[in-house]
């Protein structure tokens, strides 16, 4: 007999052992989804509070699929929000009952252990392939990387990836994979960390009919051959996809209507007077009988809820009394906050190459720039002695400030923008907390707050003819510049984290600069403002940007009108605005942080 060499048998052990933990993957503990006596009311724009819920009781059953389904404004969104624990009581909103697994009570902070909640819209890392959205999941899921590799390749396998696995994701600017092709992306994104169960809102919409019904097939696939309870809201559902779920809620205006075995519903409704008619698709027969536009509909209403009351309630609670007992395990993998920095700024750079416009806008626009203010002000800075050498020479410096704020702050803004939603999708799934994020995106953004000021600079200092007295001058001038562009940059992430809409915060953020450029001690003279607005002054990054580099740069000039920093007002010194624009620079970082911290806490 052949023999096996060592090697052979640490692969065949290695192979059984994946084998095994494939099955012991797939044979999981099955969990049963229950809510009681759900409540749920907003308070609409005038005051009025509004019950969305009324009163629910409900149960999933683990390795099943239930589908919620209701006319529109029905509530089946919220209820799904409410059972991914995405739904709290704020000032507008009032939520009440409670939601089990297995019997214990979860919350936002536990459910993303056993479960995991795929949105309606597609919210991906556009720049990434499906593989490395995967990856990035799994690295910050999982410790051991033969099990990193595994959960990725299986899910790959399992979501029928394999062909678009390397194919960049894709947005509304980037051409990428298909919408299919990307609900499975997003399915296979919440997979990869194995949860018990899975809650979809929509998870066919935008879909043709055939991708529809491939994924909702797949999803059967979830529960009946891996035994993960499966929940998601659907419109209008074709008979083939009809024929796929095991259990179907069906709500009007907040109330259940039915909850029971698919199996059962045609001869249910048949059995209260309500008769599907032959050969057609008895959910489109349900969506006809429960839309509120029909009057004969409304007032067959409460006749539903009192067959409902009568026949399934009770039956409803008995099943949450014999749902699973059995212990589930909250299980925590918690990543080093240094490991999830190092991860997302990885993701971030690589976002950041791939977008080549993005790249191609910032450093493009610093030789642009650079060449522009080079041109327009060339030559002005060898001449000096008069006023108009020192007009324009104070005028280019300013300029230059104010370069430097817009342009580090704009593209912070509209990228962050693009990106919020994945942030505040990945942070509820617990992959990272906001302080990694945070800290993240800012060691990426540093470089470029480096590198191109530097390229701007370099290329105007020399066209303009900067002070060059001495090397320290040129690297003073250099250094404000980054610190100048810094500021910017961090203005632009905290109006991004403080505004949930791109246009309100590219609206705003102007508005609010107008103030602080006009009390930099460019436009007036500081000496000249009243005691009651002058205090502006004080809280503009500009005007210490202008005194630092203004000083820095009229050293060793003479002028024949005087010193050009008296003339301007300057009031605290070089190294001292230098040193404010640093705590500047701190103080906007940290009130950035706490409005994404808020920003989260307003999503829950
Ligand atoms: N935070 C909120 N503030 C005000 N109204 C709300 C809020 N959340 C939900 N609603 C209202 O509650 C009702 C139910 O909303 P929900 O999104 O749950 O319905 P839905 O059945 O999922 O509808 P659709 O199928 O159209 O998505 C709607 O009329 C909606 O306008």
């Amino acid at each position: 007999m052949q023999e096996i060499t060592i090697q052979q048998q640490i692969e065949i052990a290695r192979l059984n052992e994946t084998a095994m933990s494939s099955k012991s993957l797939r044979s999981r503990k099955v969990v049963d989804l229950a809510f009681k006596n759900i409540n749920y009311s907003v308070v609409d724009t005038k005051g009025q509070s509004r019950q969305i819920l009324k009163n629910l009781d409900g149960f999933c059953k683990g390795g099943e699929v239930t589908a919620i389904l209701g006319a529109s404004g029905a509530g089946k969104t919220s209820l799904l929000n409410i059972l991914s624990a995405r739904i709290s009581n704020t000032k507008t909103a009032r939520l009440t009952g409670k939601v089990f697994v297995n019997n214990i009570e979860y919350n936002s902070e536990t459910f993303s252990n056993f479960a995991a909640y795929v949105m309606q819209n597609d919210v991906l890392f556009e720049t990434l392939s499906p593989r490395e959205a995967f990856e990035f999941v799994a690295n910050l899921k999982y410790t051991d990387p033969e099990l990193k590799i595994r959960r990725v390749e299986e899910t790959i396998k399992t979501m029928k990836l394999e062909r678009c696995q390397n194919a960049m994701i894709g947005g509304p600017n980037l051409k990428g994979i298909s919408g299919g092709e990307k609900k499975r992306t997003s399915i296979g994104f919440e997979l990869v960390t194995n949860p018990c169960c899975i809650l979809l809102d929509e998870p066919t919409s935008g879909l043709d009919s055939f991708t529809a019904f491939q994924i909702i097939h797949e999803l059967t696939l979830l529960a009946h051959d891996q035994d993960r309870t499966i929940v998601f809201t659907i419109h209008q559902p074709s008979s083939d996809i009809y024929l796929l779920f095991d259990r179907i809620m069906l709500l009007v205006q907040g109330k259940f209507i039915y909850q029971g075995p698919r199996s059962n519903l045609v001869d249910y409704f048949k059995g209260i007077g309500f008769s599907c008619p032959d050969h057609s698709n008895p959910l489109d027969y349900m969506i006809s009988i429960m839309h509120q536009e029909s009057q004969t509909n409304v007032d067959n209403f409460q006749t539903y809820f009192k067959e409902y009351d009568n026949y399934w309630a009770s039956n409803v609670l008995k099943e949450i009394e014999q749902s699973s007992k059995s212990q589930i395990q909250f299980k925590k993998v918690e990543t080093s906050t240094l490991y999830q920095i190092n991860l997302i700024a990885k993701r971030a750079l690589k976002s950041y190459f791939r977008d080549r416009l993005l790249i191609r806008q910032r450093f493009g626009m610093a030789l642009f720039m650079g060449l522009l203010i080079g041109g327009t002000f060339y030559g002005i800075g060898s001449t000096q002695g008069t006023y108009v050498d020192y007009s324009s020479l104070a005028g280019l410096l300013f300029f230059l400030c104010m370069n430097m704020t817009f342009s580090s702050l704009f593209p912070v803004v509209l990228q962050f923008a693009t990106e919020r939603d994945v942030f505040l999708r990945e942070e509820n799934s617990k992959l990272y907390t906001t302080f990694s994020y945070f800290m993240g995106k800012s060691f990426v953004e540093v470089p470029f707050c480096l590198i191109t000021p530097i390229i701007q600079e370099l290329i105007l200092y020399w066209m303009v003819g900067l002070n060059h007295m001495n090397g320290g001058i040129v690297v003073t001038h250099i250094f404000i510049a980054v610190l100048t562009c810094l500021n910017g940059n961090s203005i632009g992430l905290m109006a991004g984290c403080a505004f949930n809409d791109i246009k309100a915060a590219t609206g705003f953020v102007p508005l609010a600069l107008l103030p602080l450029f006009a009390f930099s001690g460019f436009y007036a003279n500081p000496k000249q403002f009243y005691d009651w607005i002058g205090w502006i002054q004080y809280v503009s990054p500009i005007k210490y940007s202008f005194e630092a580099i203004a000083r820095n740069e009229f050293q060793s000039r003479s002028y024949d009108f005087g010193d050009p920093n008296d003339v301007l007002g300057f009031n605290v010194g070089q190294w001292e605005s230098v040193g404010i624009l640093i705590a500047f620079f701190l103080v906007i970082r940290m009130f950035a942080f706490m409005f994404l911290h808020s920003l989260r806490q307003k999503q829950q």
